[in-house]
C-alpha cells in the first residue's frame, strides 16, 4: 500500500468516487454481430471519462471488475482486509467475475458502457468549456442586467468549493459573458464564503488510468480554466464577498478589479496541502506585490486580511460588510454605463501586452501541480481533509 492514490481511494467513502463529467457519446456497434475489438474497448475506456452524470458505484464496481478483468483476466490480488472498505468491495466485484475469459469481459465492458449512453442523460461531444445549448447551471447563478452579467458561485453549504462541474460551468458563463451584450462581468459568491477554492473531493474520483491519468486530466482543465481568465476580453471584476481560499484567491491576479468586504480574508495554503501556486500568482503575486510579500503568501500560506490584501495590491478597495452589496453595485452600474467599446479596447492593449507571458506561466504551473498532485505530501493533506482531522 505505498502508493498515496492507493491509500485515498481506501480512506475515502464511496460516494466520494464520482465519475469526472461530460457527455457520453453513443457507441455506434452492433451487439450481437460482433465481439468487441481492442479498438471498441479503448473507445469504451474513453466513454466512461465522458460520462455526464455519475453512473452510481454498483455501476462503477461492475465498469472497474470488468476493466481488470478484461486488462488482467482473473483476480489474483490478496483479499484486503474487512476495513479496507473501498478495496473489498472492488476486490469482491473482480472476483466474482471468476474464470470469465478476457474477450468477454471486454464485450461486457464494452455494452455496459453502451447502455449507459442511453439510460443517463447524454448530449453530443463537446470541448470542456465551450458554450453548449443549455443555459442552466447546476452550481452557478448567472443573470444579467443594466449592462452587468453577475455570475455567482452557488454551493454555499460547501463554501462555494469549485467541484469539477463548476470550473466547466464558469468557464461556459464566461465564453457566454464575453459575446453578450453586457459591458463588464462580476464573479462573487453566494452565502458566506467567496469561495473554499479548488473542492477537494475532485482527487477522490480517480479514473481506470489510475492517479497519473487523474492528475493529467486536472492539469488539462486547470490550464483550459485559467486560460479562459487571462483571455477574458471585457473588464471582469471580482465582488469577494467572505473568505477566499486557494485558486479562488490566485486568479484574482486575472481580474482587473477586486473588491472586497471587510469580512474576505485571503489564503493560499499551497505548501500546507502539499501544492504548488497556480492561476498564474506566482507572476501576477510577484508584480503585484513584490517577492517577500508574494512568498508569505504562496510559500508560506500567510492569511491576509482584506485590508492588508489591499494594502499589498491584491485588493482594490474594501468597504464594510453592511455597506459592500450596495456600495460596489453603485460603483459597477457607473462603470457598466462607460462606453464599452473603449472599455475593451483599453483592458487589450493592458493585457495583450502580457498575454504570451501569463500563457507559459500558466502553462508552467499547470506541469509542476501534475506532479506535486502525485505526492504524499498533496495526497495525506487531501486525505487529512477528507477524514476531517484537521482544517486549515
Ligand atoms: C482541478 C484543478 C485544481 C486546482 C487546484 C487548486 C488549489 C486550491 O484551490 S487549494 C485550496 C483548497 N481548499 C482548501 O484546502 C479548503 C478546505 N476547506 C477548509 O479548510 C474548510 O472547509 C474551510 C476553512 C474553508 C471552512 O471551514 P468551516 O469549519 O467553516 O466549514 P466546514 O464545515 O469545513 O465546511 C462546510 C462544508 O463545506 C465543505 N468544504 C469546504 N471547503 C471545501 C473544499 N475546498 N473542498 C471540499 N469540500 C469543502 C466541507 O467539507 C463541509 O462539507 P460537509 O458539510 O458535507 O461536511
Amino acid at each position: 500500500m505505498a502508493n498515496p492514490a492507493w491509500r485515498l481511494a481506501q480512506r475515502s467513502c464511496p460516494s466520494h468516487l464520482q465519475v469526472v463529467s461530460f457527455p457520453v457519446v453513443q457507441l455506434h456497434m452492433n451487439r450481437t454481430a460482433m465481439r468487441a475489438s481492442q479498438k471498441d474497448f479503448e473507445n469504451a475506456v474513453n466513454q466512461v471519462k465522458l460520462l455526464k452524470k455519475d453512473p452510481g458505484n454498483e455501476v462503477k464496481l461492475k465498469l472497474y471488475a470488468l476493466y481488470k478483468q478484461a486488462t488482467e483476466g482473473p483476480c489474483d490480488m490478496p483479499k484486503p482486509g474487512v476495513f479496507d472498505l473501498i478495496n473489498k468491495a472492488k476486490w469482491d466485484a473482480w472476483n466474482t467475475l471468476g474464470t470469465l475469459p478476457k474477450e468477454t469481459a471486454r464485450q461486457n465492458y464494452v455494452d455496459l458502457v453502451s447502455s449507459l449512453s442511453s439510460s443517463l442523460e447524454s448530449s453530443s461531444q463537446v470541448e470542456p468549456g465551450t458554450d453548449r445549448k443549455s443555459t442552466a447551471y447546476e452550481t452557478l447563478m448567472v443573470t444579467s442586467e443594466d449592462g452587468i452579467t453577475k455570475i455567482t458561485l452557488n454551493r454555499p453549504a460547501k463554501k462555494n468549493a469549485i467541484n469539477i462541474e463548476m470550473y466547466h460551468e464558469i468557464m461556459r458563463a464566461l465564453k457566454a459573458a464575453s459575446k453578450d451584450d453586457s459591458s463588464i462581468t462580476v464573479l462573487t459568491g453566494n452565502g458566506d464564503y467567496y469561495s473554499s477554492g479548488n473542492d477537494l473531493t475532485n482527487f477522490t474520483d480517480i479514473p481506470p488510468g489510475g492517479v497519473e491519468e487523474k492528475a493529467k486530466n486536472s492539469a488539462i482543465l486547470l490550464r483550459e480554466f485559467v486560460g479562459c481568465f487571462i483571455d477574458f476580453p471585457k473588464p471582469l471584476i471580482a465582488m469577494v464577498n467572505g473568505p477566499a481560499v486557494g485558486i479562488s484567491v490566485t486568479i484574482l491576479g486575472l481580474f482587473d478589479a477586486v473588491y472586497a468586504s471587510d469580512r474576505a480574508t485571503f489564503h493560499t495554503p499551497f505548501s500546507h496541502l502539499g501544492q504548488s501556486p497556480e492561476g498564474c500568482s506566482s507572476y501576477t503575486f510577484l508584480k503585484i506585490m513584490g517577492p517577500a510579500k508574494a512568498t508569505e503568501m504562496l510559500v508560506f500560506g500567510k492569511k491576509l486580511t482584506a485590508g492588508e490584501a489591499c494594502a499589498q495590491g491584491l485588493v482594490t478597495e474594501v468597504f464594510p460588510d453592511s455597506t459592500f452589496q450596495k456600495e460596489v453595485w453603485t460603483r459597477l452600474k457607473a462603470f457598466a454605463k462607460l462606453p464599452p467599446n473603449a472599455m475593451r479596447i483599453s483592458k487589450e492593449v493592458i493585457r495583450n501586452r502580457e498575454k504570451e507571458k501569463l500563457h507559459a506561466v500558466n502553462a508552467e504551473e499547470c506541469s509542476v501541480l501534475q506532479e506535486r498532485w502525485l505526492s504524499d505530501e498533496c495526497m495525506n493533506a487531501v486525505v487529512n481533509f477528507l477524514s476531517r482531522k484537521s482544517n486549515l
